[in-house]
């Protein structure tokens, strides 16, 4: 199952899908939007922010497609076998899918930068609250409902657990191609410290952009290898029917007004 989320009837219904997901989309009453810039010296430090508790089952892995916007490796959430606690959070959250962001060249490609500081990818693991929702969808829609940890990606030595995602690419090139993908542990993909991390209030990054967000982002990022992020840029925003190819490259979204939001830090 997994959560695969089609823009479905949410509070903010959109003229028109975006094929590419580029367009500063307004959002009715938009004052959480995501992704932002996190300003260090204006991050406030919270002594009461817990560490974050994963606890992921490598056989809750599903599939890894290809959506249209990025790949999403998703895990089974139908039990709370691959959680996530602690951080601002009160609940238990369940993971549901990640997948990342990425430029057309390492110069860019996160969504989240920190001052004004740019990576060329971002990761982003995808929760929602099993203690008060049964389904992704619902979560979506609520305040409280979603939690995702961020991790900006730098170019440097290759990521032997990233290698194995990595090698299952070429045969999602296309939107909508599907391939088993199973016994893959997500906690590899989060760097030694995850003690230490920003977090705030906000939104998903592509539509239907809901406001049921809390953001982790880790101050410690995670490397891999420019020949890794390359495959990355080997997949298509295009399905096999359609006659103009386009590389998926540059699926990330501008960044949205602060609207007064503070941003805490875990650390000093
Ligand atoms: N980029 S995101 O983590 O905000 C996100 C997660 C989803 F599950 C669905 C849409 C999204 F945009
Ligand atoms: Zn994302």
């Amino acid at each position: 199952r997994g959560c695969n989320l089609t823009a479905c009837s949410s509070k903010y219904v959109l003229s028109q899908m975006h094929p590419m997901w580029q367009g500063p989309l307004v959002v009715p009453g938009g004052d959480r939007q995501s992704p932002i810039d996190i300003v260090v010296r204006k991050s406030i430090f919270d002594s009461k922010l817990k560490p974050l508790v994963t606890k992921y089952d490598p056989h809750t892995c599903q599939q890894i497609w290809n959506n249209g916007y990025s790949f999403l490796v998703e895990y089974d959430d139908t039990t709370d076998k691959s959680t996530l606690q602690g951080g601002p959070m009160e609940d238990k959250f369940r993971l549901c899918q990640f997948h990342f962001h990425w430029g057309e060249t390492n110069a860019w490609g996160s969504e989240h930068t920190v001052d004004k500081k740019l990576f060329p990818a971002e990761l982003h693991l995808v929760h929602w609250n099993s203690d008060k929702y049964s389904l992704f969808e619902e979560a979506v829609m609520e305040d409280n409902g979603l939690a995702v940890i961020g991790v900006f990606l730098k170019v440097g030595k290759r990521h032997e657990g990233l290698q194995k995602l990595v090698d299952a690419l070429p045969a999602i090139r296309h939107k909508n191609s599907v391939v088993e993908f199973n016994r893959f542990d997500p906690g590899c993909l989060l760097p030694t410290n995850t003690d230490d991390y920003w977090t705030y209030h906000g939104s998903l990054t592509t539509p239907p952009l809901t406001e049921s967000v809390t953001w982790m982002i880790m101050k410690q990022h995670i490397e891999v290898s420019h020949e890794q992020l390359a495959v990355f840029r080997s997949l298509l925003f295009t399905s096999a029917e359609e006659d103009m190819q386009k590389s998926m490259v540059n699926n990330f979204r501008v960044q949205q007004p602060l609207r007064g939001r503070a941003v805490r830090s875990s650390f000093n």
